[in-house]
C-alpha cells in the first residue's frame, strides 16, 4: 500500500511508518545540491542518505571540462559514507536544482546497491520504495562470492 499519510508531528512526512525523517534527508540533499559544480550541464544535483548508525551523508555532482569524467552526486555520497566510517545505507533521497525528487541514474543505482542492498529505501514520487524495486534482478556482492 502506498503510504502518503501526514506525519502527525513526527517529522517523518510522506513515508510515515518507515521510521525515516524524510524531510531532514531532503533538507540535507538540498543543502548539498547548493554546492554542486555543474557548469556544463547546469543541472545541479544533491543526494542524502541515512546510515544505519544514524548519521546522514550527502553528496553533490562535480563535473569536469572532460565531460565524461563528471561525478554524480551519488558518487560523492558513497565516498562520504566510507570516508566517515562506513556503514549501511538505510534510506536515500535525491533532488535536482528545483528541489524536486530525482531518480538516480543506472550507474548510481548500482553504486547505492553496493552499500544499501535490496532493502534500502529510496524516495520516489510514489513514496519510499525498496531498492529491490528500483534495481530489480540486481547484480551485487553476493554474485561474486557465489562465483569465487
Ligand atoms: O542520478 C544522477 C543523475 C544525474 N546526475 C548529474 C550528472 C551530471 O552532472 C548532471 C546531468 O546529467 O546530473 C547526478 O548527479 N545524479
Amino acid at each position: 500500500m502506498t503510504d502518503t499519510g501526514t506525519d502527525g508531528g513526527t517529522g517523518e512526512g510522506a513515508g510515515t511508518g518507515t521510521g525515516v525523517d524524510w524531510a531532514a534527508l531532503k533538507d540535507e540533499a538540498v543543502r548539498a545540491m547548493g554546492h554542486a559544480y555543474a557548469p556544463y550541464s547546469k543541472f545541479p544535483v544533491g543526494a542524502a542518505a541515512l546510515v544505519d548508525d544514524g548519521r546522514i551523508v550527502s553528496g553533490c555532482n562535480v563535473e569536469n571540462a572532460s565531460y565524461g569524467l563528471g561525478l554524480c552526486a551519488e558518487c560523492g555520497l558513497v565516498s562520504a559514507l566510507q570516508a566517515t566510517g562506513g556503514g549501511r545505507l538505510v534510506a536515500f533521497t535525491c533532488v535536482d536544482g528545483h528541489e524536486e525528487l530525482l531518480m538516480p541514474c543506472g550507474r548510481c543505482r548500482q553504486l547505492l546497491y553496493e552499500f544499501g542492498g535490496p532493502e534500502m529505501l529510496l524516495e520516489t514520487v510514489d513514496g519510499p520504495r525498496p531498492m529491490s524495486e528500483i534495481l530489480p534482478y540486481a547484480f551485487g556482492p553476493d554474485d561474486l562470492s557465489r562465483g569465487a
